[in-house]
């Protein structure tokens, strides 16, 4: 016999209320006459929502659930001595991060502020990277710590970049110095440490840049307050950011999604007040120590925050007019993207994008919330919305991405024809060497893969690692290692692959580029050429000349198709 009953939020358009989560209620507390605003308040208060402790003897609190929308909504009664009101709290409803060059000043700042006012129907979670480049200045200060000697720490530029940087935002801001000034003290102090060990470790690296969104999101939040405009400040990694240990590169797990939402849910329920998050941080779970989500892990952050609370929408703020046709420092003709899918926002961060996190979608695809990547600095220009799916009848190419320095193995079996197990041992012995592959090609004996530079952002796949590979590779194979290579990724409508592959190969045809290897994923969205390093720009300029300026129904092969930065169209450089 059922002895609980279900509950699960429903989505609306006017709230944004959805899943919040399944709740089960024992029937014993359930009365047949019940009306749903008893079971709402049931729900919340078994879900832990409810402030039981009243302020005063006169404080109440009630849930209710709207009749119009069928949502359910949180409504705070308060009468005491001291004060007395009747509001609508309401859901949170979106995640709006902003990232280092959108915080980079005062002056930024408070344009940032002025723009999530003007948003007033939004309650939203904010996510905050540190400002401007403090993390390439923390890691570099870290780094001249190692060899400067403890009495010339305080000498290192870097510190002192920073150090100026955050006193003169929270002057200009007007706010009190002391929010961060423990904070810039114990930054010292460490660097000290650093000096005195004369060793960097990743926990360090880890623990040394936090300070970077520590004090961003103490300055904003505080700055928030002074103008009048409830918030609270939340250190990741004290709200149940729960993480693996793997410090520079941390994954999140799932115990962060109950965590964080019981946490922001409650504060929000008990006293509302605007949450600014640290982005990018979180807790090693053996060794509740500061972790971080690998470069740019701020978005991260913010996909994770969406799903936990299932809100709305997510909304990550930069300073280009949403994720572009492609990278705008190798061609600044690139132009906005609106719509994509969360599988091809996806490969195109994996595939090198620098735009979003490699792994940022995956919160959001799996809580089917839509991201969208707005300008903060032009707030008015539509952006990028990523869904779930979108109408692909139109489309072909959506973005060119590139990936630089990757190096590339061609390893051919030494045994005949017909022998099974070859790419089996090929990769095992990847996973021993726990080394990531991204683009593969087969045939019965050979293989051509690229191994990831950078193993995702985290380290240098040092020489001596690729020396280890080939010679275990070399035990049943002959191996060819090709390094300076890049990869240039054709995200788009592989349906139509045969009309990518003829204009592209027709572009690289005529620009003499010579290709290396070709990979169409399983995914569907994917293309990826292996080229040299030197010619790559080049390539991605022409390949964006052809796709979104010439128009991809034009004749391929009646004008030159290569082009320069400028746009004007120059010859490329002869493949070798
Ligand atoms: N395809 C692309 N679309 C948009 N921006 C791109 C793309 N490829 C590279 N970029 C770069 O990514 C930058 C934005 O990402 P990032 O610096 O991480 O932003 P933020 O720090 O504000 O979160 C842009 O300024 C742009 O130079
Ligand atoms: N501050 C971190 C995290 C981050 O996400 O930054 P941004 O949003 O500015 O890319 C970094 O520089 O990697």
């Amino acid at each position: 016999m059922a002895r609980s009953l279900q509950f699960t939020g429903v989505r609306t358009p006017h709230t944004g209320f959805r899943r919040y989560s399944s709740h089960f209620l024992p029937l014993s507390s359930v009365k047949l006459s019940s009306t749903l605003s008893d079971l709402a308040a049931l729900v919340a208060s078994s879900a832990g929502l409810l402030n039981r402790r009243p302020e005063g003897p006169r404080t109440r609190r009630a849930f209710k659930i709207s009749c119009e929308t069928g949502a359910l909504a949180f409504r705070e009664k308060v009468e005491n001595e001291s004060q007395s009101f009747d509001r609508n709290v309401g859901q949170l409803t979106c995640v709006m991060k902003f990232g280092g060059s959108s915080v980079a000043s005062a002056e930024r700042m408070k344009e940032v502020a002025e723009l999530i006012l003007s948003f007033p129907e939004e309650r939203p979670v904010l996510v905050l990277s540190a400002m401007g480049k403090t993390t390439n200045k923390l890691l570099l200060a870290g780094e001249k710590a190692v060899g400067c000697g403890v009495s010339h720490v305080s000498e290192i530029d870097e510190l002192g970049f920073i150090k100026e940087l955050h006193l003169r935002t929270v002057d200009e801001l007007g706010v009190d110095r002391s929010i961060i000034s423990e904070h810039l003290e114990e930054m010292e102090q460490l660097l000290k440490g650093i000096a005195m060990m004369k060793e960097l470790t990743p926990r360090t690296k880890d623990y040394l840049v936090s300070f970077g969104e520590c004090m961003s999101t103490r300055i904003f939040a505080a700055y928030l307050n002074k103008i009048g405009a409830n918030a609270r400040q939340y250190d990741a990694f004290d709200i149940g950011f729960i993480t693996t240990d793997d410090f520079t590169n941390a994954d999140i797990l799932e115990a962060t999604y109950p965590a964080v939402a019981k946490r922001l849910h409650g504060d929000w329920i008990n006293d509302p007040a605007i949450p600014v998050v640290t982005g990018f941080l979180g807790k090693g779970w053996k060794s509740c120590a500061v972790t971080t989500l690998g470069r740019g892990g701020s978005d991260l952050t913010a996909t994770t925050i969406g799903k936990a609370l299932g809100l709305r929408e997510i909304q990550v703020w930069k300073d280009v007019d949403g994720v572009l046709t492609c990278d705008p420092n190798i061609y600044p003709r690139a132009e906005p993207v609106p719509y994509l899918t969360f599988e091809e926002a996806a490969e195109l961060a994996y595939f090198g994008a620098q735009v979003l996190h490699p792994q940022s979608m995956r919160p959001a695809r799996e809580g089917d919330i839509p991201v969208r990547v707005k300008n903060s600095y032009n707030p008015k220009a539509p952006g990028t919305l990523i869904t779930k799916s979108r109408d692909m009848s139109e489309a072909v190419l959506t973005s060119i991405v590139l990936k630089r320095n990757v190096t590339m193995l061609d390893i051919v079996s030494t045994r005949m024809l017909g022998q099974f197990g070859f790419l089996a041992k090929v990769f095992s012995i990847f996973e021993d060497l726990g080394i990531s592959v991204d683009v593969v090609a087969t045939s019965e004996v050979s293989i051509s893969l690229t191994l990831d530079p950078s193993k995702l952002w985290s380290r240098e796949l040092i020489q001596q690692e690729l020396d280890h590979v080939v010679e275990e590779l070399e035990k049943i194979a002959v191996v060819n290692l090709l390094q300076h290579r890049s990869i240039i990724s054709l995200i788009g409508n592989v349906q139509r692959s045969s009309l990518i592959l003829e204009k592209a190969f027709n572009v690289l045809r005529t620009n003499g580029v010579n290709v290396q290897m070709i990979s169409q994923g399983a995914s569907k969205v994917n293309i990826s050429l292996i080229v040299n390093d030197s010619e790559a720009e080049q390539c991605v300029r022409a390949l964006h000349y052809t796709f979104f300026e010439r128009g991809v129904l034009s004749d391929v092969s009646s004008t030159s198709n290569s082009l320069s930065e400028n746009g004007s169209p120059t010859p490329l450089p002869d493949a070798n």
